[in-house]
């Protein structure tokens, strides 16, 4: 075992169970960085306990979701932990990172930048599926091999791409409101002229519908609620997705609501049916 590379900053007691807000120096972002974990009652309690990432989407940090999902009440009633990353770098002091609410600061993407001057410190693709798990894992009472992941948006995109890279290593998955063909739509056109140099290919690693495409395939269920209200619909594509899934063969709970939108009160409404499906998968 390291030594315990994490500063805590805040720990709050939440639902039986306590919240820890930690920084740490990230060695794949090469810059401190902050994430916040939620440990339930079982594991205060002595117990090793199974564990969901939680990833927010543009311009949220690690904060977002944590509070305004609701999650940390249902991961307490089923006993799960939550790891709630921020969604980029801070202080990689990229000329423009602040100037757009889709790029840079709030939009790493959870992808490995391979462009300057980007690729010095955008690597939340590498930091998400490796680095920051296997810390979690090595420092806190979590079962190792017991880990799924979840997302909102761009989150969603992130959850879906990193569960279907290594369906060994994150044993459920959901999301909401997915970024579901990044390569396909303007959000992810301008990470590609961005971070990828023009490299349009880099998304074959990334992108869920490719990794479908090419035969990327999770043994669980995909599930996904999507408000049909939802103002950028359009930059989803649920649809997208439902073709791949259906063409590859994979298991997949696409549901639709009426008159729900893209914001977290979407999310809080279907909240518990995503930590139950985490639950049932990894207890
Ligand atoms: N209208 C937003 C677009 C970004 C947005 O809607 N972000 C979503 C994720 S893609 C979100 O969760 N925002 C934070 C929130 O709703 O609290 C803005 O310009 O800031």
């Amino acid at each position: 075992m390291t030594d315990n590379p994490f500063t805590l900053i805040e720990r709050h007691a939440c639902c039986g169970g306590e919240i820890h807000f930690l920084s740490h120096q990230s060695q794949e972002l090469g810059l401190p960085t902050r994430v916040n974990l939620f440990l339930p009652p079982q594991a205060l309690a002595g117990a090793r306990v199974p564990v969901v990432h939680v990833l927010a989407g543009l311009t949220c940090t690690q904060d977002t979701f944590l509070i305004k999902s609701n999650a940390v009440r249902y991961a307490a009633e089923y006993g799960l932990a939550l790891v709630a990353p921020d969604t980029s770098p801070r202080g990689a002091d990229v000329a423009g990172e602040d100037e757009a609410y889709d790029l840079g600061t709030g939009a790493g993407y959870y992808v490995d930048a391979t462009s300057d001057p980007w690729a010095a410190h955008y690597r939340m693709g590498s930091y998400v599926r490796n680095e920051l798990p296997t810390l979690i894992e090595e420092h806190f009472p979590i079962q190792v091999g017991h880990r799924g992941v979840m997302g909102h948006s761009m989150g969603g995109m992130g959850a879906l791409s990193i569960a279907l890279g290594d369906a060994e290593a994150w044993r459920t998955v959901s999301a909401f409101a997915p970024i579901s063909s990044p390569s396909q739509v303007d959000w992810g056109r301008k990470v590609t002229a961005s971070y990828f140099g023009g490299y349009e290919a880099e998304w074959t690693q990334y992108d869920p519908c490719l990794l479908l495409d090419s035969g990327r395939i999770h043994p669980g269920t995909l599930l996904v609620d999507q408000g049909s209200d939802d103002e950028f619909l359009d930059r989803l594509r649920p649809d997208l997705l439902e073709q791949a899934a259906k063409a590859a063969g994979q298991s997949l709970k696409l549901r639709r609501h009426e008159g729900y939108d893209h914001s977290y009160w979407f999310v809080q409404s279907f909240i518990q049916d995503h930590l139950k499906h985490h639950a049932e998968g990894l207890l």
